[in-house]
């Protein structure tokens, strides 16, 4: 695949780097100081776009990416509540967007999990609750891959708000936990990401998912869950 990389910071190099391993090409590269140059027409050498660059960037990339008629592929958070707004222009232009909160197999197995046990707890007096944990350089609060947990859960329990907790430290990729707390007993999953590696794999596996499809995917779509 050739590649355009919107967002070259810690996500777009690791995308680089294993993406060139897997014998792909990145094509261009857009940060902050280029991006004000780059036109549709700079992306149509590609065969997929892939954005993860700020929350109040990634809206114009996708319009970017839709105009020059490449697929894209959006790991950004913190733009979701314009998904329906976002999908609208997708099937205007007949175009294709994948987008994730959180593209690692292990996360996604985890919101498949935790949506099981919320299905399974929904009439016992448990009282659920979401922590998740970032570095200092995160720009979002609370994690995109929290609000998808959290609406995951909160549909299984049949609607109850649950509550997040965001905690920020140093270098830390990604740990998300759900706990559901009774006066008996606790139970607990945790998914903790050791690197980036994971979410720059998922991205990769959804691009060449993508890229000959039109309409709005996400994870289940690709990895065929409910
Ligand atoms: N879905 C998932 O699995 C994951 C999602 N994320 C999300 O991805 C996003 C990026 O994360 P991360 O790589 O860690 O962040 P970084 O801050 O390391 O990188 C962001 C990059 O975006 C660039 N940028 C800023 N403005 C624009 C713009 N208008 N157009 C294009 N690029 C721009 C920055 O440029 P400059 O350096 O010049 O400022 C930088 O290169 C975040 O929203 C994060 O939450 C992160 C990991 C996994
Ligand atoms: O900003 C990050 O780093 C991450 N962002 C995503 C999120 O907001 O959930 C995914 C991952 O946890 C890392």
């Amino acid at each position: 695949m050739k590649i355009t990389l919107l967002g070259y910071g810690k996500m777009g190099r690791i995308i680089e780097k294993l993406a060139t391993e897997d014998g792909h090409e990145v094509v261009l590269r857009v940060d902050e100081n280029n991006r004000a140059q780059i036109t549709a027409a700079d992306l149509r050498t590609c065969n997929v776009a892939i954005d993860f660059s700020r929350p109040d960037a990634a809206i114009d990339n996708i319009r970017l990416a839709l105009e020059a008629g490449v697929p894209v592929v959006v790991g950004t958070t913190g733009w979701h509540d314009r998904l329906d707004e976002v999908s609208g222009w997708v099937a205007e232009k007949g175009g294709a967007l994948f987008y994730a909160t959180n593209f690692s197999i292990g996360v996604n197995l985890f919101f498949a999990t935790a949506r099981y046990l919320a299905s399974r707890i929904r009439a016992e007096p448990y009282t659920a609750s979401i922590e998740e944990t970032h570095h200092t350089e995160k720009l979002d609060a609370p994690s995109g891959t929290a609000l998808t947990l959290e609406e995951g859960v909160r549909k299984a329990l049949g609607g109850q708000p649950i509550a997040i907790a965001s905690y920020r430290e140093d270098q830390v990729p990604g740990t998300h936990l759900l706990r559901f707390a009774s006066p008996i007993d606790t139970l607990e999953i945790v998914h903790t990401a050791h690197s980036r590696e994971g979410f720059a794999r998922g991205a990769l596996a959804a691009a060449e998912w993508v890229r000959h499809r039109s309409g709005v995917f996400t994870m289940s779509d690709m990895l065929s869950q409910d």
